[in-house]
C-alpha cells in the first residue's frame, strides 16, 4: 500500500490523466463532427463530446478520488487488485485499467458494503481526507482481521462538518443501508420511510445519478424526474446532481410540473374535496357523460355518390369504442376511423379508388356527426362546465360526493373556461381530465421527495408520468403537514400506481444530534403515525431553551450568539411571526436573507423549512408554530429537526406539553 507521499503523487498522475482526457475530448469534438455519416449522429456525438469536454474541464483540481479498496489473493477476478474510487472514471490510456473507477460502477459497491463481518474479498478499505484540493490524510480499515472497526474519524468528521450553502454529495461516506437503496435496479420501485436527517433526499439524488450511469441508454429517451416540495428546497438540492456529473435531470415541484397558472385559492373544505381520490371517479363520469347515442345515420357525400352508415351501425361503433377506449379522444378517433372504414368498404364495392386524400376528406366530413355523439373536448372546458353547473356535477358525483361536498366545490357564479381563475387543486384536476382525454409523456424514472404530503390526486398525476417505469418515493409520515398527508405508505403507493413497491425504513439520523433528536422524538406520541423514532449517529450538538419576555430581543441575542460559531444559521418561526422578527434582526444590524439566497443567516417561515438544514437553528415560539395550522404539531417536529449542530428554542408562551420530558413514545 502506498504511503501519503505516494498517494499524493498518484493524485497528481490522475489529474494529469484527467487533463489528457479533456484535451482528447476536445479534439474528438472536431473529429466527431466531421467524420460521422449522417447529420443527426454527427450532431449527437458532437454534443456528447462537447458536454464531456466541458464537464471534465470543470472538474479542475477537485480531489480525483476519495477512497480505495484493495483485494486479497482469494478474490477471484479481483485477486490482488487495488481500485481507486472517485466521482468520475479516470482513464490513462485505452486498454489500460482505469486509474479511478466511478463510484457507481459495480465493483465500487464493495467499498460501501464490505465490513469485517462480510469483507467480500477486500483486505483493506482506505478513505482519504482532503483539505480543499490537498490530500492531507488517509484512514485504513483492515477488514480481514474479523474485528469490526469503529466508524472512522474521517466519516465522522464528514457527517458532523458544518454546513455552508447548498447540499453536497455524500459519495465518500454513503452508508451500507443507503448504498443498497441507491443501487436498487431500475425495474424496482421503492418507498423509503426515513426519520428526519436519515439521508432520504441524499439517497434519492444519488439513486438518480446511479440509474443514469447503470441504465443510461434506457433512460436517455425519457429522462429522470426529481420532484421536491418547493423552490427553496430545489435550490438547496440543486448542486448535488451536477457535482455527480448529471446535469440533465429535471428537478421541479408538482405545481410546476402541472404547468397551470394558479390565480385563486380554495377554501380549505373545497381543497380537501378536490384532492380526494373520489374526484378521479367524478371527473371520469363527467368526461364520459359527454358520450351520447346517435339519433340519425351518418351520410357523407363525395363528388360521385352519397355514402351512409345507418343509425344502428353507428350506435354499435360508439358502444364498442366506449368499451375499449384507453382515453376519451382515442375512443373518438376510433369511432371516426370505423365510420370512414365502413364508407370506404361501400365505395370500394362500387369500384371507387379510395386513396389517402379521400380517407382524410371523409374523416373531416363525418366529424360533425361524430361530434354530435362524441364531442371533441378540452380539459379546461370540461372543468369549467362541471364546476359551473350544479346538475352536471350532481350527476357526475352521484354516489361519490355528498351534497355539501358538491356545494363546496361548485362555483357561485358560472364561468367560461377562458375567464376561469384556477386554484392549485384545480390544476391537479385539470391534469386528471387532460389524461382522461389523452395520454401525456412519461419519464424513465421518477423520484418523489416529501411524498407524505401529496394528495391522492397529486400522486395520480405522478403515477401517470411513471406508468411504464419505476419510482422512488421518499418521505416521513411524521412530517406530514398537508390536510391530506398520508398516514400509511401502502395506501399512498396505491395512489402512485405501485401498490407492491417495497417499503424500507431508515432510522439512523445523520443530521440531527442526539440531544435534539431526544427533544423532537417527544412529539412522536402525539403525531399518531407508525414510524420508528430516529436514533442519531451523532453524539455532539447542543440544545438550549430560553424563556424570554421579549421574543424579538431574545431572537437577536440568540442569532448574535450563533454568529460566534461556524456554519449556517436558520431562524424559523410561524409564518406570521417571521416578518416582525426579521425586522428586529435587521434593525440590530444583522444581515438576513431568504432561504434560497444562501446567506449566513436565513429567515425561514415554518412552512418552508421542510427538507432544509442549518448548523444552528433558532426555533421561535413553538406554541405559535403549533397554533398556526391544523397539523401544527407535525410542523413543529419538522422545525425542530432542521438543526445540524445546535438548536436554540426561544419562547414566550409556555412550551407545548407534548415537549415535556417523558412524552417519548415507548419504542
Ligand atoms: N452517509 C452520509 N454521509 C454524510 N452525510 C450524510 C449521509 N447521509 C446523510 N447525510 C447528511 O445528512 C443530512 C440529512 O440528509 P437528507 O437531507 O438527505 O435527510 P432526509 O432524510 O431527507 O431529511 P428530512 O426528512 O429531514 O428532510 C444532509 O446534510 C446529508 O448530506
Amino acid at each position: 500500500m502506498r504511503d501519503i507521499d505516494a498517494e499524493r503523487a498518484y493524485a497528481d498522475e490522475c489529474r494529469a490523466a484527467l487533463r489528457r482526457m479533456v484535451s482528447g475530448a476536445r479534439e474528438n469534438v472536431a473529429v466527431g463532427e466531421y467524420t460521422w455519416g449522417d447529420r443527426f449522429t454527427a450532431e449527437s456525438l458532437g454534443f456528447y463530446l462537447k458536454t464531456l469536454a466541458r464537464d471534465l474541464a470543470e472538474e479542475g483540481d477537485d480531489p480525483p478520488f476519495f477512497g480505495l479498496i484493495s483485494y486479497g489473493a482469494e478474490a477471484g477476478e479481483h485477486s490482488r487488485q487495488t481500485y481507486y474510487l472517485g466521482r468520475r472514471h479516470i482513464a490513462d490510456a485505452i486498454g489500460r485499467p482505469p486509474m479511478v473507477i466511478d463510484w457507481r460502477a459495480p465493483v465500487s459497491a464493495g467499498f460501501y458494503q464490505a465490513s469485517a463481518v462480510q469483507p467480500r474479498g477486500i483486505d483493506t478499505r482506505r478513505r482519504f481526507g482532503w483539505s480543499a484540493n490537498t490530500l492531507t490524510s488517509f484512514e485504513d480499515e483492515h477488514l480481514r482481521t474479523g474485528v469490526p472497526s469503529a466508524t472512522g474519524e474521517l466519516v465522522r468528521r464528514e457527517i458532523e462538518r458544518a454546513r455552508v450553502g447548498p447540499m453536497r454529495d455524500i459519495v465518500a461516506t454513503i452508508q451500507p443501508e443507503q448504498d443498497t437503496l441507491v443501487r436498487t435496479g431500475l425495474d424496482a420501485s421503492v418507498c423509503i420511510q426515513g426519520a428526519p436527517g436519515t439521508g432520504k433526499t441524499a439517497v434519492g439524488l444519488h439513486r438518480a445519478a446511479f440509474l443514469l450511469y447503470a441504465y443510461r441508454s434506457r433512460l436517455q429517451r425519457n429522462g429522470v424526474l426529481v420532484l421536491g416540495p418547493n423552490r427553496a428546497f430545489l435550490h438547496y438540492i440543486s448542486a448535488v446532481l451536477p457535482t455527480l456529473g448529471e446535469v440533465d435531470v429535471e428537478q421541479t415541484t408538482v405545481e410546476q410540473l402541472l404547468d397551470r397558472e394558479v390565480r385563486a385559492t380554495d377554501q380549505p373544505a373545497a381543497a380537501v374535496v378536490k384532492h380526494d381520490v373520489r374526484m378521479a371517479g367524478v371527473l371520469r363520469n363527467a368526461v364520459y357523460a359527454r358520450i351520447g347515442r346517435p339519433d340519425q345515420a351518418v351520410v357523407a357525400s363525395d363528388q360521385s355518390y352519397k355514402w351512409r352508415v345507418n343509425q344502428h351501425e353507428f350506435a354499435e361503433m360508439v358502444i364498442e369504442a366506449e368499451a375499449y377506449a384507453t382515453t376519451y379522444l382515442t375512443g373518438r378517433e376510433r369511432v371516426i376511423a370505423r365510420v370512414v372504414a365502413a364508407l370506404q368498404r361501400q365505395a370500394e364495392a362500387r369500384g371507387q379508388n379510395c386513396n389517402g386524400a379521400w380517407l382524410r376528406r371523409m374523416a373531416r366530413t363525418v366529424a360533425p356527426d361524430v361530434d354530435a355523439v362524441w364531442p371533441n373536448l378540452k380539459a379546461d372546458e370540461v372543468m369549467a362546465e362541471l364546476l359551473s353547473d350544479a346538475d352536471q356535477l350532481a350527476a357526475a358525483a352521484d354516489g361519490l360526493l355528498s351534497k355539501d361536498e358538491q356545494r363546496s366545490i361548485s362555483w357561485p357564479r358560472p364561468r367560461k373556461a377562458k375567464s376561469a381563475r384556477w386554484t392549485a387543486a384545480d390544476a391537479v384536476l385539470l391534469d386528471e381530465v387532460s389524461a382522461l382525454l389523452e395520454r401525456g409523456a412519461t419519464y424513465g424514472h421518477v423520484i418523489v421527495d416529501e411524498a407524505q404530503d401529496l394528495s391522492p390526486m397529486q400522486c395520480r398525476a405522478i403515477a401517470r408520468r411513471s406508468e411504464h417505469s419505476s419510482i422512488t418515493v421518499l418521505g416521513d409520515l411524521a412530517q406530514g403537514t398537508t390536510p391530506w398527508a398520508a398516514t400509511d405508505w401502502r395506501t399512498q403507493l396505491t395512489h402512485f400506481g405501485k401498490p407492491a413497491a417495497e417499503i424500507v425504513a431508515l432510522s439512523t439520523g445523520y443530521r440531527v444530534p442526539a440531544t435534539v433528536v431526544e427533544l423532537a422524538n417527544r412529539l412522536l406520541t402525539a403525531l399518531h403515525v407508525d414510524v420508528p423514532p430516529t436514533t442519531s449517529f451523532r453524539s455532539d450538538g447542543r440544545l438550549t431553551i430560553t424563556a424570554a419576555d421579549d421574543l424579538a430581543v431574545a431572537c437577536v441575542t440568540a442569532v448574535r450568539d450563533a454568529l460566534g460559531s461556524e456554519g449556517s444559521i436558520g431562524v424559523i418561526a410561524a409564518d406570521h411571526q417571521l416578518p416582525g422578527l426579521t425586522d428586529a434582526l435587521k434593525a440590530a444590524g444583522i444581515e438576513v436573507s431568504a432561504p434560497e439566497d444562501d446567506g449566513r443567516v436565513a429567515a425561514v417561515p415554518a412552512t418552508l423549512a421542510k427538507g432544509l438544514e442549518y448548523d444552528h437553528v433558532i426555533a421561535v415560539e413553538p406554541a405559535e408554530i403549533i397554533a398556526a395550522e391544523p397539523r401544527g404539531l407535525n410542523r413543529l417536529y419538522v422545525v425542530l429537526t432542521r438543526a445540524v449542530s445546535r438548536l436554540h428554542v426561544v419562547h414566550n408562551q409556555p412550551l407545548p406539553m407534548e415537549l415535556a420530558p417523558g412524552a417519548t413514545r415507548p419504542s
